[in-house]
């Protein structure tokens, strides 16, 4: 069947959105300043229509049939991919664009030497100049969002008025949308105010593209006054508001203010042979494996792992001296690529049905394919830019960082209370690391635990612009996403540590799934096999196994390790675990400068680390 024909019957456009559209009336003042923002932002932007997402089925199904309509999504084949739809973008909006992404701060240092710093004056004037009229003959939509389950003790709620259905498509899969938010607002909860446009103004008449962008993008933050603008991007990442912007890089400057931590972390629960349960976040950089380790399937026996976020952890100091933690997220915006029966097949069943999928392959049948998500491409394939693909084509098919965008619910391994919080045991860092870094170490205490963290580095991934494979410092897998200095946050971290009892702190460790061997190869079979880590990772938690100190940390015995069906040769595992003074002393020069660039924002434990570090390199 060809895709053409698979489009529903079409309903006329504009109608149901007015119907469903209208504003809803509270008469409280908290609502009334809601309008009087509303109103400001559609005066600036001159928008053809407001719509207020009221967070309906039907409006959402209307949303969508208007974005197929529309040609900005394409319905895939019902009979295989039920309610799901794929979109396109520009082939010049497919990541986060870093170097466009600003902190507005007071104060320069405040933004730190991580941040692109922007005066908030002159950066308030800048959005007012290109968002005036930005929305011109497009549908600005009201969307009021939480971060957590409606009224939860730890959720935050926010506004996004964007026009791009798109993105309202997304949010709605993302976050929890529509009335039962707008009640809280109305009642006078206080809320996070995000402006978006692709910055696609239409002239009377003027035909739409598929995918509207800008080519000059603005991502701006005003952590003082807890605002959000976002100019010229229609990508998950710069557009759902919610997301990068509001859940790390303006909650983290909350969770500063009110002592508790929000970060780029996924969380799951790991449920032993023996029934016993444990909640571990793990933090590593786009596109390093967060959403596989979430969706873990333990290939060793016994084992049971239940997701609950895959991307953004909130963390809370609890008053039994533990630290909770809630996925402020309801959905999963994960990479395709390498998403496969053989890699992560809690994903690919959770990717049934009701999923957008953004720039990734076409089937002939009306069906979406990547790479990785079989072995060999199907024929007659059209690739994320609209042209006819075939295994010679010299390129891939879907792009490097296309999306698949589906509601956490639909998670075959799930949590039955996802939605709450859970107390936490163990907190991961990780990076995408082909030499040096071990498979897994253990911190010998918070403060250590701390410098691991602080102390993190990646190659670039195609998660955000750059220079794929070029290593990059990217502390706490939070570079791209800390809304504050870097040297301040890393402090914070260390008085967290203080404010909780210290028997009851997680343990942590640092751990990599991608060292490779002199021939290129990956060292570690990774995917289910990394539940061989957690399992060790858990019985020292436990106090089950002895660790062997290194320079950097405590490694496992090697015998500790259950390995039983796993094909590593003793020489990768010894390879692995391979821990080369030399070369720890030039990570650790590199540390030095890297801290230099904070200046007196750096705390004291962490210099005293990086000593104590240097003396046991030293004496190695
Ligand atoms: N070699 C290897 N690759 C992995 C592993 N886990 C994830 N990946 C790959 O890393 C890429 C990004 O993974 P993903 O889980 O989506 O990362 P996220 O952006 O951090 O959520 C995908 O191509 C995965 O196949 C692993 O354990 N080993
Ligand atoms: C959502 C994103 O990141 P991640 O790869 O961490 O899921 C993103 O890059 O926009
Ligand atoms: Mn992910």
């Amino acid at each position: 069947m060809a895709v053409a024909e698979l489009h529903t019957p079409q309903v006329p456009a504009a109608a149901p959105l007015r119907a469903f559209g209208a504003a809803p009336s509270y008469d409280t003042p908290a609502f009334a300043e809601l309008v009087s923002w509303v109103d400001g932002i559609r005066a600036l932007t001159q928008p053809d229509r407001v719509h207020w997402v009221g967070g309906s089925r039907a409006e959402n199904d209307a949303l969508l049939r208007d974005l197929v309509d529309e040609g900005k999504l394409i319905k895939l084949n019902p009979e295989w991919r039920p309610g799901s739809y794929l979109a396109r973008s520009h082939p010049s909006d497919v990541a986060r664009t870093e170097a466009r992404t600003f902190i507005a701060s007071e104060n320069e240092v405040d933004a730190g030497p991580t941040n692109n710093w922007a005066d908030p004056t002159e950066m308030h004037a800048t959005m007012d100049r290109i968002f005036e009229g930005s929305m011109r003959g497009r549908t600005m939509y009201v969307v009021p969002f939480s971060m957590g389950a409606v009224g939860g003790p730890l959720s935050h709620i926010g506004v996004q008025v964007t026009d791009s259905a798109y993105a309202v498509a997304s949010i709605g899969i993302m976050t929890r949308v529509g009335d039962a938010v707008m009640r809280e607002i109305a009642a006078g909860k206080p809320w996070v105010k995000t402006v978006h446009s692709v910055g696609a103004p239409l002239e009377p008449g003027e035909a739409d593209v598929e995918w509207p962008c800008n080519d000059e993008k603005y991502i701006v933050h005003f952590p003082d006054t807890l605002e959000v603008y976002s100019y010229g991007s229609g990508y998950g990442g710069n557009a759902i508001l919610a997301k990068k912007c509001f859940a790390l890089r303006i909650a983290s400057v909350i969770a500063r203010d009110e002592g508790w931590l929000a970060e780029h972390m996924l969380l799951i629960r790991v449920v032993s042979p023996e029934g016993k349960s444990y909640h571990v976040a793990a933090a590593f950089p786009s596109a390093c494996g967060k959403t596989n380790l979430a969706m873990l399937r333990p290939t060793i026996p016994g084992w049971r792992v239940e997701t609950l976020g895959d991307d953004i952890t909130w963390i809370r100091p609890g008053e039994d001296g533990r630290l909770w933690a809630i996925n402020p997220e309801a959905g999963f915006f994960g990479v395709a690529p390498g998403t496969g029966e053989s890699t992560n097949v809690t994903a690919v069943e959770t990717l049934w049905g009701n999923t957008i999928f953004t720039n990734v392959a076409l089937r002939p049948d009306g069906d979406v394919w990547w790479e990785g998500l079989t072995d060999t491409p199907p024929a007659n394939l059209v690739d994320w830019e609209g042209n006819a693909w075939t295994p010679d084509s010299g390129r891939p098919a879907a792009h490097p960082n296309s999306r698949f965008t589906v509601s956490a619910a639909q998670c075959p391994q799930i949590s039955d209370d996802w939605e709450e919080a859970v107390p936490l045991d163990v907190i991961l860092f990780g990076g995408r690391r082909a030499t040096n870094v071990p498979l897994v170490v253990e911190a010998t205490d918070w403060s250590h635990g701390v410098f691991l963290g602080a102390t993190i580095s990646s190659e670039r991934t195609a998660a955000a612009e750059g220079t794929l494979g070029e290593l990059r410092r990217d502390p706490f897998a939070m570079l791209p996403f800390c809304g504050y200095n870097m040297g301040d946050y890393f402090a914070h971290w260390l008085r967290v540590g203080r404010s909780v009892r210290f028997d009851r702190l997680p343990r942590i460790f640092q751990v990599n799934w991608f060292r490779r061997g002199d021939d290129g190869r990956f060292l570690w079979p990774g995917f289910g096999d990394n539940s061989r880590v957690i399992d060790w990772i858990i019985r020292r938690v436990e106090g089950q196994v002895t660790a062997v100190d290194s320079p950097i940390g405590r490694l496992p015995r090697i015998e500790d390790l259950d390995l039983e069906g796993v094909d590593v040769s003793d020489a990768d595992l010894a390879e692995l675990f391979a821990v080369d003074p030399e070369s720890w002393s030039r990570e650790a020069e590199s540390t030095e400068e890297f801290f230099d660039t904070f200046g007196d924002r750096l705390p004291a434990a962490l210099r005293t680390e990086l000593s104590a570090l240097r003396h046991r390199l030293a004496r190695a």
